[in-house]
This record gives C-alpha cells, structure tokens and sequence, in this order.
C-alpha cells in the first residue's frame, strides 16, 4: 500500500470543498513520510465541441472568468466551448445536453462521449467528460447565453474550424478542455483543414 493514516480536514465548505488531506506515503526506498495535499472539489464536469461538417464551423463560447482575471486580467474574458458543472443525480450526457440549449441556443438531441480528463489533477477533484456533436441551423431555438438568473452571461461565437485552431495556435484560446476538443476533431479528421 502506498498511502495510509489518511485524514481530511475542512479548510472551507462553501460553495465547494476545500480540504487538507494529510497522510502518509511510501517512498520507493521505503521511507514514510507524513505529506499535505490541499484538494478543492467542485464536481466533476462536461464539455462539447459542436461542429458542422457542411459549414466547416465550430460553436463556442465567450465569458468572463474570474480566476482567470486573478491570474492575468488581459486574458479574463475565455473562448471555450460549451461546459457546465454536473449537478448531483445527472449523468454527464443530461448534464451537457442541458447545457447546450442554456449556454448555446441550439437543440440536441444526443452527443459522443470521446474523452475524460482530470483537468488539474495537482488541486482539483475534477474529472471532465468531453464530448462531441453535430449541429445545424435546425437546432437552434434561441440565442442562448446562459441563465440570468443563475447569473450567468456567454457569448455565442460560430467561428471556422480553421480559424478556431488558428486562434490555438495564436494563444486566443487557452482553455484546455477547448483545446483538446478542437485538436481531437483535427486528428480524428471530423472537420478539414486547407
Ligand atoms: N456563488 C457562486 N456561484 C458559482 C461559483 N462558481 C460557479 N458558480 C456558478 O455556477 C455556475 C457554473 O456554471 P456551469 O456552466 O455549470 O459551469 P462552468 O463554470 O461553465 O464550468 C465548466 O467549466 C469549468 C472550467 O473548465 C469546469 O471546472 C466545470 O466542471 C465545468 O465543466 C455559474 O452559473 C456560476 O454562477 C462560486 O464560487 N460561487
Ligand atoms: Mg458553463
């Protein structure tokens, strides 16, 4: 066994849970050692690229984010793709298709799982199911934007695919979820680039 003695303490339990983990751990000579980990869990989470194979374009998002804003205020507004927290009794796919018509506008009706990823796995609990999808004009309903009363606000972006992984390249886009998302569909060939 590599870790025992494990004990968590509450450090802050307000919106989510932070703890101190303390415990201890074998070295590979041996030696054990008591160590601290301070873990934030918020949940886990889920993500969609949607494309459209025709247009050759890519739905995303544009939002302010906060600790985002803490670390570099320049880069705080973020282009991601479409995400949302999972709330306890979902499954990821409820989750991300619910999030789809609050955050984008459009309408779908199911989505592949292709993914999942600790998204920082030093500090979050996090695991992100990542998924992909088809859209088309069809699918939309309203402009989405997110939920006011949930206090949230999202531009909707339809950007092509080509300048989406330009905008990678140029450092526009720097979340990894997104990134990873428009890299899988380039490799798995689901969109082309000239
Ligand atoms: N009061 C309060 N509200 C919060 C806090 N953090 C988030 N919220 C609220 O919770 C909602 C979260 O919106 P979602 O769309 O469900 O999640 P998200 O912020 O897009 O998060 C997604 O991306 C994150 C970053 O990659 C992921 O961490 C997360 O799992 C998810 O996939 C927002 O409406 C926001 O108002 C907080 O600390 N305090
Ligand atoms: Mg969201």
């Amino acid at each position: 066994m590599k870790v025992k003695n494990i004990e968590h303490i509450t450090l802050s339990n307000a919106w989510a849970n932070l703890k101190r983990i303390d415990f201890d751990y074998k070295f590979k000579n041996g030696q054990w050692k008591r160590l601290s980990r301070e873990t934030y869990n918020r949940g886990n989470g889920a993500a969609i690229l949607l494309f459209n194979r025709q247009k050759q374009t890519v739905i995303l998002t544009k939002q302010f984010r906060m600790p985002i804003y803490e670390n570099s205020q320049e880069e705080s507004f973020s282009i991601e793709v479409c995400a949302g927290a999972i709330d306890n009794n979902d499954s990821a796919l409820e989750t991300i298709l619910r999030e789809v018509r609050e955050e984008t506008g459009y309408i779908i009706n199911t989505a592949n799982l292709v993914l999942s990823t600790y998204t920082s796995p030093g500090a979050l609990t996090e695991k992100m199911y990542l998924f992909v999808a088809s859209y088309d004009h069809t699918n939309k309903v309203n402009e989405g934007g997110g939920l006011l009363e949930e206090n949230e606000e999202l531009e909707v972006l339809e950007l092509s695919f080509e300048r989406a992984i330009e905008m990678v390249g140029s450092g526009e886009i720097r979340d990894a979820k997104t990134i990873l998302l428009l890299q899988y569909a380039q490799i798995k060939r689901l969109m082309h680039l000239s």
